[in-house]
Parts: structure tokens; C-alpha cells; sequence
């Protein structure tokens, strides 16, 4: 039923190859799940939740679209559209250089996602084409250009991880660099987790590299106030950020220091609208999530009416 053409990804549930499906005649992305229990159980979950996005998401444009789900030799095997390399895989191939902000399209979450991230994020294009880089720091005109996506549309895929909300919600959830501070500190979670890690992502796409690039909480929390300001101290609770004080080494200290704010890294790295990308950055990344934008305040910011 499906011929397979090469591997196209690696996650922690197992392997994606790209196949050519004889039924439907088109190319489809096949996630070939681990043959363990846990991984079984997971795809199992996923492929419910990869259901329901049909129902808010008419016409089919937000996220990956489901075809159809197989258990072949112990493996669950996810069918899914095949969508081009995802943002992580574009920013190493243009050597982290920036991506225009502009490329960004923001989701209307009705599940918590918990694991956005930019290999999460995959174009709907599969042609691209090459941009000439304003800000490339080489003078070698060979590297002065960068490869983008012809067209700006994005899907979100990777549900392995989503969940319906619900109260109590307070495991430890996303990829490092893209966490939220209610969830480092244990707070417990829910939407405005999504949102903190979007607003990861835009820095990330306006920098060409993770901004918090790092896997120790103190340090994670520590670069956080070193680029939002000072967190509030009733998330703090009675916890004492213990900082410089409490760090593992120089290195970390000097990793904190180089963090600019985040003032200055958009300045840095965006050449037009730069207030209105600060302004919506500091919504999505407001430390206390009772207080950040909600994805339908983010898609209303001016940013996005231009
Ligand atoms: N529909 C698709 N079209 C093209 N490539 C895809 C598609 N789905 C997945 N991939 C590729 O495979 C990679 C891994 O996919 P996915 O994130 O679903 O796996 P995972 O095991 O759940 O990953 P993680 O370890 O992040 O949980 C993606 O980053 C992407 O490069």
C-alpha cells in the first residue's frame, strides 16, 4: 500500500519516512512509532486527539492532517500529509541565520499542545526559494543568501504530548528551552504554557538560534529576568532565586550575562515594526500566565493586522 522513499525525521517516539501512497497517488510522512508499550499507549492517544482537530480546524490549514493509522509488525504507524523540513530544520540550513518574522503563523489552540517547538512547526511548501540576507555578518556572496519557504503557511504537528485541559495539570511538560517559568517552578499549567513557548519560537526565528539555551532551571530562570525583568515575586513563593550566587560555575554566570534584553535583541535582529514585535513578545512572555495574551489577544495584535 505504501512505498518508502527515505527518512525524513527522528523523535523520541521513533522515525518518520516519507512513502509514496499507491492508494491516494500522492507522497505522505509515515511515523513508524517504537514497538513498546508506553509508545504504543502515547500513539494511541495521539492518533485520538489527531482526530479532533478536524472539527476546529475547517478547511484543514492549522495542522497536520491526519489519513489514516496502522499497527504493522507491533509498530503503530501514523499516515500523515508530508509537509516540508520543519522551521529547527531550515534555521541549521541557513546556519542560524534569521528568519523573517513575518513567516510566522500563530494557532488558535483549543488543546494544550505542551511541546511547541520549531521542529514542531513544518511549512506546508515544499518549494523554496532563495533571499538575499541583509544582515549576514559573512561578505562571501554565496552565503548571503538564505532558503525560505516559498509560501509563509505552517502546520503544527507532533500531538504525542497534548492534553485535554484539565485541573491540576503540573507534570513537567515541554522541551527545555521552550518551558514556561509556572511550569520550571511547579505552579501547575495550562493554555499560557503554549503561548510562552510561541513567544520562544518568534525570538528564535527573529535571532536564528534558541534564546534560552539551557537545561538547569536556576540558570533558565536567571537568563529569564536577565531578558524579561524581574520575575513577580508571587510566583516565587517563598523560593529565593539564588543567583549568581547559586550557580553550578563562570560558565553559567557568563551564559546569563550574555543574554541581552529583550529590548535589545529585537533591535539587534528586526529591521521594521520593531515596537510592535517587542510589544506583542512582551505579552506572550509575561511571566505570570494569568497574565499573558491568549492566542486570539495575540492574533489580534497590531502586529499581525500590518
Ligand atoms: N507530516 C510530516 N511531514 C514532513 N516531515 C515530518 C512530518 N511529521 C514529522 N516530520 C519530521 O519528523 C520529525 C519528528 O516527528 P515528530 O515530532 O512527530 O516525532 P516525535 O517522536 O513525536 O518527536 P519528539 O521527540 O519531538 O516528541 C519532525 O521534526 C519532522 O522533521
Amino acid at each position: 500500500m505504501y512505498k518508502i522513499n527515505c527518512k525524513i525525521g527522528e523523535g523520541t517516539f521513533g522515525q518518520v519516512l516519507e512513502c509514496w501512497d499507491r492508494q491516494r497517488k500522492e507522497m505522505v510522512a509515515i511515523k513508524i512509532v517504537r514497538a513498546l508499550k508506553k509508545y504504543r499507549e502515547a500513539a494511541m492517544i495521539e492518533i485520538e486527539i489527531l482526530q479532533q482537530p478536524g472539527k476546529h480546524d475547517k478547511g484543514g490549514n492549522r495542522y497536520v492532517q491526519f489519513r489514516d493509522w496502522l499497527d504493522y509488525r507491533n509498530h503503530i504507524c501514523i499516515v500523515f500529509e508530508n509537509l516540508g523540513p520543519s522551521l529547527y530544520d531550515s534555521l541549521q540550513e541557513n546556519n542560524c541565520r534569521s528568519f523573517p518574522i513575518d513567516l510566522v503563523l500563530m494557532h488558535d489552540l483549543s488543546m494544550i499542545h505542551t511541546d511547541l517547538k520549531p521542529e514542531n512547526i513544518l511549512p506546508l511548501s515544499l518549494e523554496y526559494v532563495e533571499v538575499p540576507d541583509c544582515k549576514s555578518p559573512s561578505r562571501s556572496p554565496s552565503t548571503d543568501f538564505k532558503t525560505l519557504p516559498k509560501s509563509s503557511a505552517m502546520k503544527v504537528i507532533d500531538f504525542g504530548s497534548t492534553t485535554h485541559k484539565k485541573e491540576d495539570l503540573n507534570y513537567i511538560v515541554s522541551t527545555h528551552h521552550y518551558r514556561a517559568p509556572e511550569v520550571i517552578l511547579g505552579h501547575g499549567w495550562s493554555y499560557p504554557c503554549n503561548i510562552w513557548s510561541v513567544g520562544c519560537i518568534l525570538i528564535e526565528l527573529c535571532k536564528g538560534k534558541a534564546l534560552f539555551q539551557t537545561r538547569k532551571n536556576l540558570e533558565h530562570l536567571a537568563m529569564m529576568e536577565r531578558v524579561l525583568g524581574t520575575l513577580p515575586e508571587h510566583m516565587l513563593k517563598k523560593l529565593e532565586l539564588v543567583w549568581p550566587e547559586g550557580a553550578s560555575s563562570k560558565e553559567s554566570i557568563n551564559a546569563v550575562m550574555k543574554r541581552p534584553t529583550l529590548q535589545n535583541l529585537i533591535m539587534q535582529h528586526v529591521d521594521h515594526s520593531t515596537s510592535d514585535v517587542i510589544h506583542l513578545l512582551q505579552g506572550l512572555l509575561r511571566f505570570d500566565p494569568s497574565e499573558r495574551l491568549t492566542a486570539k489577544e495575540a492574533l489580534r495584535h497590531s502586529f499581525f493586522r500590518e
